[in-house]
């Protein structure tokens, strides 16, 4: 059986309402568990608490309560900068927007670079050799390393925050709405990179995504988290075509595509 890398368990988030406003529970009682190569999504409708839920995997924001175990290691207190350096290598994310988390004004192939530095103390051939690597692993090429973001497509600048994740050499890679903006056809291209990485390297994907249709191209299982709750959870496949909640079909009913045709969806509707 897979190693585990993840094991989230009863993970509950409260922010201060607003003006005196009573607390909000933004994620309540979230559990679910990741293994080494498997890919995760957690769907739900916008304000469902799945960004909140990443960002506590990544460390960005402390849990109210609740436990998240990262490679056999428990994500507890405040971290000194090794251990934050440590989890880095642990967990990556890549967001919706790679035009906001690059640098506008660094080149791509530096941009990787010093994200390799960051993690491994390496000389100036090897660092060479890696960015490459991961330049060509994620579909681009080698005179793409000169270039700034500007002067790439949305596709290739999600390409370049792929890259970039990777080369931390990450068990974990948070994707938070990382397909959202794109371009069906170029979506379909960063879904099956993605399927690529994960045949070529140990990794596991946590997906966020409100879109099931786009969660069933890599996520073999997925969690439907509804108002800060796990709503249901199971196989993908499983969940489009029995989905057992209302709130999972109207998800399914609610990202209508071309050429997309939900097995039963359309039955569903009328249920
Ligand atoms: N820093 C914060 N302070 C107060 N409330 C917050 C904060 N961050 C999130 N929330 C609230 O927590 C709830 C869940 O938000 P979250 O961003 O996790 O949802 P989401 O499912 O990722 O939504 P979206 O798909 O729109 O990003 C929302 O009601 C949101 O307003």
């Amino acid at each position: 059986m897979s190693e585990q890398v993840v094991r989230v368990e009863n993970l509950r988030k409260e922010f201060p309402g607003h003006r005196g406003a009573a607390t909000v529970a933004a994620v309540d009682g979230v559990g679910f568990e990741l293994a080494s190569g498997e890919a995760l999504a957690i769907v739900g409708e916008s304000g469902s608490g799945k960004t909140t839920v990443a960002r506590m995997l990544m460390g960005l924001e402390r849990p109210t309560s609740g436990t998240i175990e990262v490679c056999g290691r428990e994500r507890s207190g405040r971290p000194s900068t090794a251990e934050r350096r440590r989890r880095a290598r642990e967990v990556q994310l890549v967001f919706q927007d790679p035009f906001l988390s690059l640098d506008r004004a660094q080149r791509i192939g530096s941009a990787i670079e010093t994200a390799i530095r960051l993690q491994f103390p390496v000389g100036r051939d090897e660092l060479r050799r890696r960015t490459s690597e991961l330049l060509e692993q994620v579909g681009l090429l080698p005179r793409h390393a000169e270039l700034f973001p500007r002067q790439l497509s949305g596709g290739q600048r999600q390409r370049v925050a792929i890259a970039r994740a990777l080369a931390a050499e990450p068990s974990v890679l948070v994707l938070d709405e990382a397909v959202a903006a794109l371009d069906v056809s170029i979506q379909a291209q960063i879904l099956n990179l993605l399927s690529d990485i994960r045949e070529s390297r140990e990794i596991a994907y946590l997906f966020i995504s409100h879109d099931l249709a786009v969660v069933n191209q890599l996520c073999e299982r997925t969690i439907v988290m509804r108002r800060g709750k796990v709503v249901e959870a199971g196989a993908t496949r499983h969940l489009l075509t029995a989905p057992a909640e209302d709130y999972t079909r109207r998800l399914i009913d609610a990202v209508p595509r071309p050429g997309w045709v939900p097995t039963r969806s359309r039955d569903l509707a009328g249920a």
